[in-house]
């Protein structure tokens, strides 16, 4: 083993020397070598995980991004019970139009976005919103079987999952017993195509809440001009 090897600054060591835009770019360049973090689900066609999408330090400052706000974090009962939060263009799912953004999308999501131009899968994704949810498995919060509205949002849907780890049922039929359950970690990256995005429901039941909290930011496309 070659002794400049062993005396090269570790990873984190550079990060921290070469500041934070930097340490984005170093992350990443050095995940792209590994093809091991990417894979299409067997059982889910057009569900891909991209492991480990984002470092450690990353996914620190998306959670603090997630809890600073704005918008602050408000209590829902849409698609289950949770909390959540917005950014972006907004939904109005009861007028089936897409209304200006309240609050932006903040930078360090655009810059998440660049970085998923990089896969394959997302090559011409240009999320115009994204919205957050904060689960706590002792509140008995969960995600509400769905399939993302497909009108208002294009046909690629995109989640980050950060601090806990959860399964996710995905049923092709509604009350289906059983269903295909994916596990997601921390810092993976979940994307949705095609029959994944819209033949199956997709939710998380309380006990599949693996840690005490979870957040998730999903991006979407919205293919409707704002009025
Ligand atoms: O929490 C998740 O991983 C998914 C959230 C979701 O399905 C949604 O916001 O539509
Ligand atoms: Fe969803």
């Amino acid at each position: 083993m070659a002794a400049g090897w062993l005396h090269a600054p570790s990873a984190r060591a550079r990060f921290r020397l070469a500041g934070p835009e930097a340490a984005f770019k170093a992350f990443w360049q050095q995940q792209r070598s590994l093809t091991r973090c990417a894979s299409a689900h067997p059982d889910l066609p057009g569900e891909f995980l991209f492991k480990e999408f984002v470092s450690c330090e990353e996914a620190q400052a998306l959670v603090a991004l997630a809890d600073a706000g704005p918008p602050p974090w408000k209590p829902s009962t849409f698609n289950g019970r949770h909390r959540g939060k917005a950014w972006g263009v907004q939904m109005d799912l009861g007028r089936r139009i897409v209304v200006a953004e309240a609050v932006p999308l903040p930078a360090l999501l655009q810059t998440l976005a660049e970085r998923m131009r990089t896969l394959p899968p997302l090559r011409s994704f240009y999320p115009n919103e994204a919205n957050a949810i904060d689960y706590r498995k002792s509140l008995g919060h969960h995600l509400a079987p769905h399939v993302d509205d497909r009108k208002l949002s294009t046909g690629v849907i995109v989640t980050l999952s950060l601090l806990g780890t959860c399964l996710m049922t995905f049923q092709r039929d509604k009350g289906e017993r059983h269903g295909v359950d994916v596990l997601l970690p921390p810092r993976a990256l979940q994307v949705l195509t095609r029959d994944a995005r819209y033949a199956y429901t997709h939710a998380i039941q309380p006990h599949n809440l693996l840690s005490e909290r979870r957040i998730s930011i999903t991006f979407r496309q919205s293919p409707l001009r704002s009025v």
